[in-house]
């Protein structure tokens, strides 16, 4: 019986992810849930020195106070302190294992928020506070830039109105207090757009290189032609699937397996048919192998699996179906017919604990060899 064979897949695009949809904002392609993680993780140290720098300011400024008002200045100081703290722990929570990315950008906002109170409640205690202090609140604006960075963009424009609403809000709570709303609205809410302007346009343009390195990453991982992983990609898993293995006290596997005669489809029907022909053999291998082994074109018409919790009989077994599948298939022509090919396939098995890439690689090859001079279309088990 003979079947056509499957069609290599394109690799799957991402699922949207949980981020992706937190972000709602009309970025091309969806992005993958570690964006975020990643974002934070490139972001954390401008964001860790300027909260710093904010501990310092929000301490110095004390002497400003001074200058408004002596006496009110007093009972600012431990504020102030506490603001220096606050920003202080914040940097170095910041780069603290124990806290998860995710926990960190929470306790960003939040500290971001407490320390914009704290500033409020430092200008109660001054006279003619708000008149002077309304330029602060640009500082909030700006240093927010950095401050903010690492958080996805929804979050960081929140915290901006935040900051440009909260002496409003807090106004309100304190009906007795003089606040000049208009000449702070005029100030700050134009600070407040342009603030948000600025990080819209610089999250775009993190979501653009975000994008490439991705792009980029995967072309690094992949082989063009057939979209299997490349020679590089399956060292990196490899030693990891080795590695499992050996925790798990299982066996692993290596096939090395090579088209038959592959010269002569190219020179017979072109180097065309010769690619179409790898990129069905890759959909043949991949569909008979599991999805946790590890698959890759080593290079020209030589293929590589690395399959954990065998023994040597199950991989002979997986290694027969792939020949056997290989045999019985068919690729069509372009012009009408097709034509069949076969693969020799060496076997190398280990134990967990003598599991050595190197050395299963070496005894699958010569393996290989064997079944190419014993006459080709068969499957060796190495005797290493
Ligand atoms: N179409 C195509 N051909 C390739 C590619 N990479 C390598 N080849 C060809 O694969 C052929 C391999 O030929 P050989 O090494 O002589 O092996 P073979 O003809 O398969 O013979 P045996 O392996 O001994 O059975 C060469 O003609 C290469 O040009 C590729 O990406 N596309």
């Amino acid at each position: 019986m003979s079947h056509h064979l499957p069609t290599a897949t394109p690799p799957e695009a991402p699922p949207p992810s949980a981020a992706a949809c937190a972000l709602g904002l009309p970025v091309q392609g969806v992005l993958p849930s570690g964006f975020l993680d990643a974002k934070f993780h490139d972001r954390r140290r401008y964001s860790q020195r300027m909260w710093q720098l904010s501990g310092l300011f929000a301490t110095g400024m004390w002497i400003w106070d001074y200058v408004i008002d002596a006496n009110g200045a007093q009972h600012t100081i431990g504020l102030r302190l506490v603001m220096g703290l606050l920003a202080f722990g914040v940097a170095w929570g910041m780069a603290h294992p124990a806290l998860s990315l995710r926990h960190s950008r929470l306790m960003i906002f939040a500290a971001a928020f407490l320390f914009d109170v704290l500033f409020f409640d430092i200008l109660l205690r001054l006279h003619d506070g708000f008149i002077y202090g309304i330029g602060g609140y640009m500082y909030f604006q700006m240093a927010g830039f950095l401050v903010l960075q690492g958080l996805s963009f929804p979050l960081i424009m929140i915290a901006h109105i935040l900051f440009s609403l909260g002496p409003h809000l807090q106004a309100l709570l304190n009906p007795q207090l003089a606040f000049p709303h208009l000449l702070y609205a005029v100030q700050i809410w134009p600070a407040t757009g342009l603030a948000i302007a600025a990080q819209y346009a610089l999250y775009r343009e993190y979501v653009h290189s975000y994008q490439l390195r991705q792009q980029l990453a995967e072309m690094a991982m992949q082989d063009p032609l057939t979209g299997a992983m490349n020679r590089r990609a399956f060292r990196d898993g490899a030693s990891g699937l080795i590695a499992s293995a050996q925790r798990q006290r299982q066996g692993v596997a290596l096939l090395m397996m090579d088209a038959d005669f592959f010269k002569r489809v190219n020179d017979e029907h072109g180097h065309a048919m010769g690619d179409a022909v790898l990129r069905q053999l890759t959909a043949i291998m991949q569909d008979v192998l599991r999805r946790n082994d590890l698959f890759c074109r080593w290079g020209g018409e030589e293929f590589v699996a690395l399959l954990q919790a065998m023994d040597a009989h199950d991989a002979l077994e997986v290694a027969e179906r792939i020949r056997q599948r290989v045999q019985q298939a068919e690729v069509p022509l372009p012009q009408g017919g097709s034509i069949r090919i076969t693969v020799s396939i060496g076997v190398a098995a280990a134990a967990a604990s003598d599991a050595e890439l190197e050395q299963l690689i070496y005894a699958a090859d010569t393996a290989l060899y064997h079944a190419k001079y014993a006459g080709r279309n068969q499957v060796t088990l190495s005797t290493a």
